[in-house]
């Protein structure tokens, strides 16, 4: 038996003219008109789909209703993931703000670059679940909140954000759709380089190069991108956003990954 399971605005007189049109997830909208009322009215109804059927159907509508997506820049330390995130990002491309433990560079700020919290702080985001992954680096937590992905989902632009590989996965799993990864890599001299220029805790800096060479750096690492770009030292920066652009560009093109 057909049987409505969710219905809004439906007037006792409904069943008088309406114009019905049937989405593939089983989501029918009916413009109708109501003559007690004497006025036009729509009706949205999911029908007769067991529960589990009606659960899976009401996300691939918000799927088809949300439209931003989100580009993941990710690819190991000092590949230009930030400078580039910072001439891509305007109204119209946001960028996402993770979350981290580690201290602050010096010219980073809170709220812009990060969200800066303590230990404790994190865990408790991570208790309360308002953290949709979250990693480990270098000895301080990462993490990406719930809210911000949701927001730039259901929200009409597109935005972007910086993880890593973990994160990348994450994501991909839960809002595979919306998704768009690009790997940006360099050479490991040109990260030497830049991480030296850097300056900042020796310790830290060789336990970054470590993490490039051994992991960041392999094909294992970049299997999950949807695009490569490689930024070494005597690339022209200018060359590496063209590319970028025009990487985002066909995605847009391509439709939600
Ligand atoms: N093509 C390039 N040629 C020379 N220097 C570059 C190039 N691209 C980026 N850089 C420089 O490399 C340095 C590191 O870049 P950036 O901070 O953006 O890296 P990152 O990937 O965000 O690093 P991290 O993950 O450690 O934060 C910056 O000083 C940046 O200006
Ligand atoms: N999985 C996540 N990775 C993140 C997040 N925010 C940043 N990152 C990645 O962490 C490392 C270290 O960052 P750094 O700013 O100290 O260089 C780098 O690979 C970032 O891409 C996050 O929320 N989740």
């Amino acid at each position: 038996m057909r049987r409505p399971i969710f219905r809004r605005s439906m007037p006792p007189s409904a069943s008088s003219r309406c114009r019905t049109s049937t989405w593939k997830t089983g989501f029918r909208i009916s413009k109708c008109f109501c003559p007690r009322k004497n006025k036009p009215f729509k009706s949205f109804v999911f029908d007769g789909q067991p529960a589990q059927i009606r659960f899976s159907a009401s996300i691939s509508l918000i799927g088809v209703l949300a439209l931003g997506r989100i580009i993941v820049l990710y690819g190991p330390s000092a590949s230009g993931k930030s400078e580039i995130q910072r001439q891509l990002t305007n109204p119209g491309f946001p960028r996402i703000i993770t979350a981290t433990t580690r201290p602050p560079r010096p010219h980073e700020k809170d709220g812009v670059h990060y969200l800066f919290l303590d230990k404790e702080s994190f865990q408790e985001k991570m208790a309360r679940g308002e953290l949709i992954e979250w990693t480990e680096y270098n000895g301080e937590w990462y993490g990406t909140l719930r809210s911000s992905i949701e927001e730039a989902i259901a929200g009409p632009a597109d935005a972007n954000i910086i993880l890593d590989l973990a994160g990348v996965l994450a994501l991909k799993e839960r809002y595979k759709e919306h998704i768009a990864a690009i790997y940006i890599g360099a050479n490991l001299p040109s990260l030497a380089r830049r991480l030296a220029e850097r300056g900042g805790d020796d310790a830290e800096t060789a336990s970054r190069l470590q993490k490039a060479r051994e992991q960041e750096l392999t094909e294992a690492y970049m299997q999950p991108a949807d695009a490569v770009i490689w930024n070494n030292d005597g690339v022209d920066f200018e060359d590496t956003l063209k590319r970028i652009r025009e990487v985002i560009a066909s995605f847009r093109g391509r439709g939600a990954q």
